[in-house]
């Protein structure tokens, strides 16, 4: 499976008064599976806006979103369903992405019944014990009857991206999945996502203004400022070899060895 995001532009005009917002500039991008594609750019470069279009969130002003050359704006409903289990969201927790009520066998389980990836009570309580020890909360009796509220940070990311894997995705798009992390929690985390790659070949575009983080673990960069990609390539040559003006900068603002 291919994902491209094609020449894609997000303006976004909200008030008559103010002037218009080009949130996404001409943006292409291909993701696969098993592969590690990073996103990095400051605040308010159009990271965010690319990552909900990519999750078919928001509708491109121009350009497309494509599987394997099919525009994802043009599917038919049971296309985007296929769609939305393929490419699965990880956003970060404190955007509300738990229900406060509701037990981690349930967030887990409502998502697997949904989709139907299960088909009798037994075989979803099966699938997410088998998910949540996929992402290293083992054993998963300990977890499954706790409230969101009685796990730490790092263990609520953990279920978040449990709660993805169970749909069997080919990507994940992750967007600041780990940056309200503490360091030893974020690596935890981190290293749990590259497992997950490597045992199911899922791939991920990861969202992040934290080199450090692209340094540990992605294959491709993205270079993102002001709506624009200003650079692309694997990432050994984007911290050795950086090409824009701009990527020379992130580096020197926030040195890493690759
Ligand atoms: N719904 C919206 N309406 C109007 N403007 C928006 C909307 N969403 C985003 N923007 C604007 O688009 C630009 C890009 O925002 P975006 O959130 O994509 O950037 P980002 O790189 O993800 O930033 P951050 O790292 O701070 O989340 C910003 O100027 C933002 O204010």
């Amino acid at each position: 499976m291919q994902l491209e995001a094609l020449d894609v532009s997000k303006t976004f005009r909200s008030r008559r008064t103010s002037a218009p917002v080009h949130a996404v500039r001409n943006a292409t991008l291909t993701a696969r599976p098993g592969q590690f594609v990073a996103i990095v750019g400051e605040s308010g470069s159009g990271k965010s806006t690319l990552a909900r279009i990519l999750l078919d969130l928001l509708e491109p002003t121009e350009g497309s979103v494509r599987v394997d050359g099919q525009e994802v704006g043009s599917m038919d409903r049971a296309g985007k369903r296929v769609y939305r289990r393929n490419v699965q969201a990880v956003l970060q927790d404190p955007a509300g992405s738990l229900n406060p009520r509701k037990r981690v066998s349930r967030a887990i389980g409502e998502v697997i019944r949904l989709h139907g990836m299960a088909r009798t009570p037994a075989e979803t309580r099966r699938r997410v014990a088998e998910v949540l020890e996929l992402v290293g909360m083992a054993p998963a009796a300990d977890y499954l009857d706790r409230f969101p509220h009685e796990l730490s940070g790092g263990q609520r990311q953990r279920v978040l991206i449990a709660r993805a894997i169970a749909l069997d995705p080919r990507i994940i798009v992750a967007d600041e999945a780990v940056s309200a992390l503490d360091a030893s929690v974020k690596a935890g985390v981190l290293a749990v996502m590259a497992d997950l790659k490597d045992r199911l070949g899922v791939g991920y575009v990861f969202i992040t203004h934290d080199l450090p983080v692209v340094a540990k673990v992605a294959d491709h960069v993205y270079v993102m400022r002001h709506g624009q990609i200003v650079e692309h390539g694997p990432k050994d040559q984007i911290f050795s070899e950086p090409s824009h003006p701009y990527t020379r900068e992130l580096l020197a603002a926030a040195p890493v060895l690759p």
